[in-house]
């Protein structure tokens, strides 16, 4: 197997005495779809705010990319390529949607980022990695709206873009389906599936459906630890998942 984009070795968790993570690893490939499943409470959001520098390792390494991220800031592990996609109250509700896209462009140049309220004149390619975004999300048609007025998942699909300004090379997505109706939910992941073209996706999604339909690999975890990990098919059929894990929540699948 190929070098994979990221990998978290022995990644431990402490919040005080409660250990949240103990002993995780984890490869992720490039320009694939890896999954992160476990029930409430396994540690899933856990392991993505150590990877991507939310809440600091406790012990353990991570590499992406070739660089030892283990003890950078997350602003520093958005520099090597690391993007998460930010929560809806991160969006300007009073700017429009092409707006916001353009706040998020100008923040990923250090000169443009410090004029932030100015919405200073772009150059040709950030206009079109806009287009581009704009493009990928489905929200061209309403680039004029402002982001408040969008529907739920609009928003979600805005904030994934807000996310791609940064141009990255993977991006964690935490439960983007969660809170939307079934049209939303579509299109969500036709937005991630695509994505895949592009970038490597780190995805926590209780929706199993999805996750069955577009993973590469899922890695299941339970009680802090990697439980068992391979490809959809592999996880569907494996008897410690079904029984003792996740029961009947397994349904979905191409
Ligand atoms: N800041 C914190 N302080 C103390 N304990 C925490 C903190 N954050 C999470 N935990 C605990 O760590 C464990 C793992 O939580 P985490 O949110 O990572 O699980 P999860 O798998 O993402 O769950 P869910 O599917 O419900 O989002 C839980 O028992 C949680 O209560």
């Amino acid at each position: 197997m190929s070098q994979p984009l990221l990998e978290a070795r022995n990644v431990v968790k402490r919040y005080g005495k409660f250990l949240a993570l103990s002993g995780v690893d984890l490869r992720v490939q490039a320009k694939t779809i890896h999954s992160v499943i476990g029930p409430n409470g396994a540690g899933k959001t856990t392991l993505f705010h150590t990877l991507t520098g939310t809440v600091p390792l406790t012990e353990g390494s991570i590499v992406f990319d070739g660089h030892d991220v283990s003890r950078r800031t997350d602003y520093q592990r958005v520099q090597v390529g690391m993007a998460r996609s930010f929560q809806v109250t991160s969006l300007f509700p009073t700017l429009s949607v092409h707006e916001n896209l353009r706040l998020a462009i100008q923040g990923t140049h250090p000169r443009q980022a410090l004029r932030l309220w100015s919405l200073i004149r772009l150059a040709p390619d950030q206009s079109d990695a806009i287009e581009s975004i704009l493009d990928k999300i489905g929200l061209a048609q309403v680039r004029h709206n402002l982001s408040s007025a969008l529907s739920h998942g609009q928003q979600r699909r805005l904030e994934v873009g807000m996310a791609l300004a940064a141009k990255p090379k993977a991006i964690f997505l935490d439960e983007p389906t969660s809170g939307m109706g079934i049209d939303d939910i579509d299109s969500m992941k036709k937005l991630i599936y695509g994505l895949r073209n592009d970038l490597t996706v780190i995805l926590i999604e209780h929706n199993m459906g999805i996750v069955m339909d577009i993973s590469d690999t899922i890695t299941v975890m339970q009680q802090g630890k990697v439980l068992v990990e391979g490809a959809p098919g592999a996880i569907k059929s494996d008897q410690r998942v079904r029984s003792a894990y996740l029961g009947g929540m397994i349904t979905g699948g191409r």
